[in-house]
């Protein structure tokens, strides 16, 4: 075992869409304590999706050092922290007093879409891809730092003096953690710089065209450093403790469940679904609307890159059907309620309500359910809902089959959804692989405290981890190929029919 003696743990911050997390992992990555706590959703406007970033620094301050109690340990216990973060959402805040310059714009917001349509139709679009590896879209962290500079009072003059600070998420928990105001490190790291638009994807540095194109000062952001940092150590929370490792907590859920091969995949089944397919030091250019993006980057060794097919509605659907439809009480109960019929009725849900991500990136998608008729019940619904997830994952593995020339064999997959056993057995029929879960199942957690261990030598290396993981379940497909193959011309069409809804 390597490690410092006597500091038996390390810490996971999971700074997710919907609440923050906090788990600390003994050597053999088994969890000893879990804090969590929500934070607000805001909505002012129809597409758009707000967080406070005060509120969720706040969360943290208040977690971390309870999950610590909670192992009857003491900071000085722990060998390191690990920050993992829902990854493209815009903080911008003041260095002088810690405070935010304006409400953090959150990745499922669509108000930068406008912005890069502008960006697509003057030609820049080849210029992004080339340098960034990514198609222009509003999901992305620069698109909405130049909403920001372009909409907040007085904001562009600040940055361009210094004296506005941009980051995503860790970006800004960091800052915090290493002494916000007094000497807090502005730093980033780079999975989640490659995921702003701004970032050259075979540097790892900011691209100056790119920054131009967008009209961002070089000032306001962060300095980009590998998933293993240096970040520094912190000065609250857990004082003196080193943060060991920072990285997208899709990125985080790939190294928890241990994908370190290429041809290794995962898929997170949370509020959104992200397939993430290890690709190894070969970056994948896509011509089926995938990302390719940094995996893990450990200091002083190659940086290892990944495909992604990012799905902007799962769990967020089920949510909907829940809180706005009513129509189940919580949300595991959907599978009850899905399993008081045999199969769908002839309905079909499209849940394009940020238009539609990966592979598509229809930003004028809206939201339909086809196929209704009389005989249609609320079970054929529930299932349509939970079949979205399905057919969504479908569409993006076939398009990553087709970008990387490497079948799927087999897909780990991990998040809150995948308790839903009627849903996981969907997903193994429809991808014709079979899907496995870990017994660790807060892969995202995990996969920050192996960056941050592997940082500062608690693990060894990367190999090692491997033995961590435990099958949990396994589903296999068994449904007739010709029934699937009907389905799935029956989805393609109703996505189609998504297509181009621009209401007058
Ligand atoms: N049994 C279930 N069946 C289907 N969906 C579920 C189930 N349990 C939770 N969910 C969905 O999973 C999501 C929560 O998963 P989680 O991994 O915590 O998400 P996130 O990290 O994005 O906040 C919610 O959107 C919820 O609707
Ligand atoms: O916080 P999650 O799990 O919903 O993940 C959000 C993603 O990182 C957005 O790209």
């Amino acid at each position: 075992m390597t490690g410092t003696p006597g500091r038996s743990v390390v810490a996971a911050i999971d700074q997710g869409t919907t609440s923050t997390r906090c788990l600390l992992f003994d050597h053999d990555g088994q969890m000893v304590s879990l804090t969590q706590r929500e934070h607000r959703q805001h909505y002012p406007r129809p597409g758009w999706v707000e967080h406070d970033a005060e509120e969720i620094w706040r969360v943290v301050e208040r977690i971390v050092p309870e999950a610590v109690r909670q192992a009857g340990l003491e900071p000085a216990q722990v060998a390191g922290l690990g920050i993992a973060n829902q990854r493209e959402t815009t903080v911008v805040w003041d260095p002088a007093t810690g405070r935010v310059l304006a409400p953090a714009i959150t990745w499922q917001d669509t108000r930068a879409d406008e912005l890069v349509a502008g960006l697509v139709a003057d030609g820049h679009a080849e210029e992004f891809r080339r340098r960034s590896g990514l198609t222009p879209a509003g999901y992305f962290a620069g698109p909405r730092l130049r909403w920001l500079l372009d909409h907040v009072p007085g904001l562009r003059e600040r940055a361009g003096q210094g004296r506005a600070l941009f980051g995503t998420m860790e970006s800004w928990l960091i800052w915090q953690l290493t002494g916000g105001p007094e000497g807090g490190r502005h730093v980033t790291d780079v999975t989640n710089a490659s995921r702003t638009m701004m970032m050259d994807l075979r540097t790892h540095t900011w691209d100056p065209v790119l920054l131009d194109l967008l009209e961002v000062p070089p000032a306001v952001l962060p300095e980009i450093v590998p998933t293993t940092g240096p970040f520094g150590a912190c000065r609250t929370v857990l004082p003196g403790v080193a943060i060991g490792g920072a990285i997208g907590d899709q990125q985080a859920a790939l190294v928890g469940q241990t994908c370190f091969a290429p041809g290794e995949a995962k898929c997170t089944y949370g509020t959104g679904a992200f397939v993430l397919l290890n690709t190894g030091e070969r970056i994948v250019d896509s011509h089926h609307g995938l990302i390719p993006t940094v995996a893990y980057h450990l200091r002083d060794q190659q940086p290892v890159y990944a495909l992604e097919g990012s799905i902007a509605v799962t769990g967020s659907l089920v949510q909907w059907f829940r809180d706005a439809l009513e129509m189940i009480p919580t949300a595991p109960q959907i599978e009850t309620l899905a399993r008081t019929v045999e199969d769908n009725g002839g309905c079909y849900i499209v849940p394009a309500f940020s238009g539609l991500y990966a592979p598509r990136w229809r930003a004028d998608a809206r939201g339909i359910v086809v196929g209704l008729t009389s005989y249609v019940r609320r079970g054929h619904l529930a299932r349509a809902v939970l079949e979205a997830t399905g057919w969504q994952t479908w569409e993006v593995v076939r398009a990553m089959d087709a970008d990387s020339g490497i079948p799927l064999a087999a897909l780990k997959v991990d998040g809150g959804m995948t308790a839903n056993h009627l849903l996981m057995q969907f997903v193994a029929d429809v991808l014709d692989v079979p899907v496995e879960r870990p017994l660790v199942s807060e892969t995202v957690s995990l996969g920050a405290a192996y960056a941050a261990g592997l940082g500062i030598g608690f693990w060894a290396d990367l190999e090692g981890l491997r033995r961590n993981w435990h099958r949990a379940a396994r589903w296999t497909p068994t449904i007739d190929p010709e029934h699937r193959a009907r389905e799935a011309a029956n989805w393609s069409d109703a996505v189609n029919r998504a297509l181009g809804w621009s209401p007058r």
